[in-house]
C-alpha cells in the first residue's frame, strides 16, 4: 500500500496567484495503477512529490517505509527504490547504449534482471554499443525502461512514457509493462485510455489539483458525477471474449454478456478476452432490429439512464448484462422513439475499434 496525504502550492512568478494541489489517497499497489485525468490536473506534479523531485508538505508512507512525514526529514529520492521513466528517455548522449545501463547495475544492490535479458526482450541486443544519439525515439524509450528496471526498484513509476512513440513500439512495450507489473508495482500516468484499458483494473482519477476518485475504470467511466464523464460520454471500452475468428471474411466472433458480435480484424486475435472501443456515436439505437442492412451488430440492451447536452443531444446509457455502452442521437430521434429509463432497445454498432 502507498499511502500519501500531501499539499504543494506553486505561486505563479508573473501574477502572483498560488495554485494549491492536495492529494489524498491509499493506494493498492498490485500491478499497475494508472493517473488518469486532464491536462494540468495535476498527474506529474503527484509522481514528482511521490519520488521526491518536488518538496511538499505532509506524509508519504510506502508500505512500512515512511517517505516523509511532519515529524520525519524527506527521504532523498536515491534512497526510495524507484525506478522512474520520463516521457523522454533522458539517456548520456556521450556513453553508449551499454555504458548507460551498467550505471544503473553499479547504482543496484541486487539484481532481478540482467542488461543481456532486457536487451533481448526488448529487441535492442545488436545497439548495446551504438551511442544513443544514433537511436530513434522508440530504441530510446526501451533502453529508459531497461535502465529503470536494472536499478531494481520496488516501484516503477512511469510518466507518459509511450506518448511520443509509434504504434510498433507501443505493441511491443504494453505487453513488457503489464508482465513486469507482475513482479513490481507500477504507478503509471497516461492520457490514452487504450493504454488506461489495457495495463490497469486501478486507476487514480486527477482533477482540479486533487484526487477526485479512485477504482475499477470501468466502473468510474460510467459515474456521471465525475469530471472524466465529458471524456467518456464519447465512447466506451467494453470487453469481449472471443468465440472464433474467420479469415475469410477478416472477422471475429465475440460474446459481449451473453450476446453475439461481430469484430473487424486483419488478424486473429492472441487472447481470448479483448477489449473494444464503441463510439457513442457510431450506435445506432431503434425499438426493433433493422433487418436487410449492413449492419453486422444488433445488442438488446435497456435504457438505464440519459442526459441532454448543451447540445441538445442525448447521451443514453445503454445496459447490456453486465456492462454499459453510451449512445449518442438526436433530441428528436430521443423523444420520436419516446425513450425513457426502462426502454427496450437494440443498439445497433456501426464501427468499434480493437483496443487490445
Ligand atoms: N514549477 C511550477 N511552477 C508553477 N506552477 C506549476 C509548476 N509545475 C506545475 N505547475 C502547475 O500545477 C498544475 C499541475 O501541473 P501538472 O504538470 O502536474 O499537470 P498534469 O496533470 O501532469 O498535466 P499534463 O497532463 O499536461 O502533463 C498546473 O496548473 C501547472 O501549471
Amino acid at each position: 500500500m502507498l499511502k500519501l496525504d500531501i499539499q504543494k502550492s506553486f505561486i505563479n512568478q508573473q501574477t502572483g496567484v498560488s495554485r494549491e494541489l492536495y492529494f489524498k489517497a491509499n493506494i493498492d499497489l498490485s500491478g499497475v495503477c494508472v493517473i488518469f485525468g486532464d491536462s494540468g490536473a495535476g498527474k506529474t506534479t503527484l509522481l514528482r512529490c511521490l519520488i521526491g523531485l518536488e518538496s511538499c508538505v505532509g506524509d508519504i508512507q510506502f508500505k512500512q517505509q515512511i517517505w516523509q512525514s511532519e515529524q520525519q526529514k524527506s527521504i532523498p529520492t536515491e534512497k526510495r527504490g524507484i525506478g522512474v521513466v520520463f516521457q523522454e528517455p533522458r539517456l548520456f548522449p556521450h556513453l553508449n547504449v551499454q555504458q548507460n545501463l551498467q550505471l544503473a547495475v553499479n547504482k543496484a544492490s541486487s539484481h532481478a534482471f540482467t542488461i543481456e535479458q532486457l536487451a533481448n526482450k526488448l529487441g535492442f541486443t545488436e545497439l548495446l554499443t551504438h551511442q544513443t544519439t544514433q537511436l530513434s525515439g522508440g530504441q530510446k524509450q526501451r533502453v529508459a525502461i531497461a535502465r529503470a528496471l536494472l536499478t531494481d526498484p520496488q516501484l516503477l513509476v512511469m510518466d507518459e512514457p509511450l506518448s511520443s512513440l509509434d504504434q510498433g513500439s507501443k505493441q511491443l512495450l504494453l505487453p513488457f509493462i503489464k508482465e513486469v507489473s507482475q513482479k513490481i508495482p507500477i504507478l503509471y500516468i497516461t492520457h490514452s485510455e487504450q493504454e488506461l484499458f489495457y495495463l490497469s483494473r486501478n486507476m487514480l482519477l486527477v482533477n482540479d489539483g486533487q484526487i477526485e476518485a479512485s477504482g475499477e475504470p470501468q466502473q468510474l467511466f460510467l459515474n456521471s458525477d465525475l469530471s472524466l464523464i465529458k471524456f467518456a460520454h464519447q465512447g466506451l471500452i467494453l470487453s469481449v471474449d472471443v468465440k472464433s475468428y474467420d479469415p475469410e471474411e477478416a472477422l471475429i466472433k465475440a460474446c459481449l454478456d451473453s450476446q453475439n458480435l461481430y469484430i473487424s480484424a486483419e488478424t486473429p486475435p492472441l487472447v481470448e478476452k479483448i477489449q473494444v472501443k464503441i463510439n457513442s456515436r457510431d450506435v445506432i439505437v431503434a425499438l426493433q432490429p433493422i433487418e436487410e442492412s449492413s449492419l453486422l451488430n444488433c445488442l438488446s440492451a435497456k435504457v438505464v439512464g440519459f442526459d441532454i447536452d448543451s447540445q441538445k443531444a442525448v447521451v443514453l446509457t445503454l445496459q447490456f448484462e453486465t456492462q454499459s455502452l453510451y449512445a449518442y442521437i438526436t433530441l428528436r430521434s430521443f423523444n420520436k422513439l419516446q425513450l425513457a429509463v426502462g426502454s427496450e432497445v437494440f443498439a445497433h454498432v456501426k464501427t468499434m475499434s480493437i483496443v487490445n
